[in-house]
């Protein structure tokens, strides 16, 4: 790819410039206390941000946080993580209580070289995710006002046409961040010729978002482990019963066509773990998963399925090799939050971590669920913070935050 990067940046030297780092600190807080539940992404984004202190760039950080609706909204504030990011970096976090106004401008000002400025929420602006070009250029304008180069980190978000990821490029000297590079380095290994066996895991509860990926993927992988609530429309489209369990009607079609074409490369699971509600303290049983009863819920899958996933990951035979060698697994095998229904996820992570593979971990959610179990992170040969943007990329499509450093 023919991108410029942050050591070309730091190369002409940055002391003294302003430099505006788009990053991804859209973290998993927790509902009740607002808390930062996991910051993985946060830490994701060090290198970058440490090499551009170091350099004496006065360095001006913004990000989204959640779905905000284009105006304030306290429940999205990223004044918590100004305080982490603060703490990780070990230095206090200049914090703007608006995004491009009086607080913004002020801040910006103010900073001295070595310095970090985070501004609120790219999305209390409506500007940022605007399908109006002019409107996503006036944001990109004011906050292309803040840089003297740009730098793009994030990327969680890489696969989204917003203003500061693809219009504020076109604005200003651009660079990618270390972050950016790495993803691409790592996840261009799985598109090109991925070390085989290749065996893809997927769960997580957005089925119809996974089922694009999975198309692109059927023809260059060995094994598709389904586990997690995408599993029910599958088990649907092979004519089973699955309760009151996730379920995405429209896709029942598209899932036998895929399990059609994809014939023994795909397995599902052979039992789930079926409760009486969608709740932690729900009663539940191990269940075949051809016999969900009608008023359960799959919430996990079952012991018997995380030992055939875990096999299936020592025996995808391909030529000679059985061991899979190259490993993706985006999205939990059930609710991991709710520990009663979290040994799906548990079992098949600690199978992935052992392998003897180099396994690829995208998704918020997954990567959360490695940490929050406990799991050791060096046991997984990459961490990606991408989500959609993970799965945008594996299915060969042409990112628009990519696209507009390549300019
Ligand atoms: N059987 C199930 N029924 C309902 N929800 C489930 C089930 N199994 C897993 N989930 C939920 O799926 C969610 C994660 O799915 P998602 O597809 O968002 O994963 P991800 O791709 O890792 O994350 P992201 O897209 O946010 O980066 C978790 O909150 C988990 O509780
Ligand atoms: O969580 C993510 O995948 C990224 O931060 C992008 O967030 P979005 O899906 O709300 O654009």
């Amino acid at each position: 790819m023919s991108i410029r990067t942050l050591d070309d940046l730091l190369a002409e030297g940055v002391s003294g410039r302003r430099v505006l780092v788009r990053a991804d600190l859209n973290v998993p807080l927790d509902k009740q206390t607002g808390d930062i539940a996991d910051d993985g992404r946060i830490r994701a984004v060090l290198p970058t941000l440490g090499a551009l202190t170091e350099a004496g760039a006065k360095v001006v950080v913004c990000s989204h946080l959640g779905r905000p609706k284009g105006a304030p909204d306290p429940q999205f504030s990223l004044t918590p993580v100004a305080g982490r990011l603060g703490q990780l970096l070990g230095t206090p976090v200049h914090f703007a209580t608006d995004t491009v106004g009086e607080s913004a401008q002020a801040t910006v000002a103010a900073l001295a070289d070595g310095e970090v400025a985070l501004l609120e929420n790219l999305r209390f602006n409506k500007g940022e995710t605007s399908k109006d070009d002019a409107e996503r250029g006036a944001f990109a304008d004011q906050l292309a006002a803040f840089g003297d180069a740009y730098v793009d980190d994030a990327f969680g978000a890489v696969h989204r046409k917003h203003a500061s990821v693809y219009d504020v490029p076109a604005r200003l000297p651009h660079v990618a961040g270390r972050l950016v590079l790495r993803e691409v380095e790592v996840l261009s290994t799985l598109t090109g010729s991925p070390e085989r066996p290749y065996v893809v895991v997927l769960g997580g509860s957005k089925v119809s978002d996974k089922l694009a990926v999975i198309e692109a993927l059927l023809p260059t992988v060995d094994r598709l482990l389904i586990g997690g609530g995408m599993c029910f429309t599958f088990l649907k489209a092979q004519g089973h019963e699955v309760g009151t369990s996730l379920l995405e009607k429209d896709m029942v079609e598209t899932c036998r066509n895929l399990l059609e074409r994809g014939g023994d490369k795909i397995m599902l699971p052979v039992d789930v773990v079926a409760a009486d509600a969608f709740a932690p303290d729900a009663a539940h049983d191990v269940v075949p998963a051809d016999g969900i009863p009608s008023h359960r819920v799959g919430l996990d899958i079952g012991p018997k399925t995380v030992a055939g996933f875990a096999a299936a990951l020592k025996q995808s035979a391909c030529g000679e090799s059985t061991n899979a060698r190259t490993i993706f697994w985006n999205g939990p095998m059930g609710v991991f939050e709710m520990p009663a229904f979290a040994n799906g996820t548990r079992g098949v992570a600690e199978a992935i971590a052992a392998a003897e593979a180099f396994s690829v971990v995208g998704g918020g959610d997954s990567a959360a669920a490695v940490r929050a179990l406990g799991l050791d992170e060096k046991d997984f040969g990459h961490i990606s913070t991408g989500g959609g943007a993970s799965l945008e990329y594996l299915e060969g499509k042409t990112l628009p935050g990519i696209a507009a450093l390549e300019n």
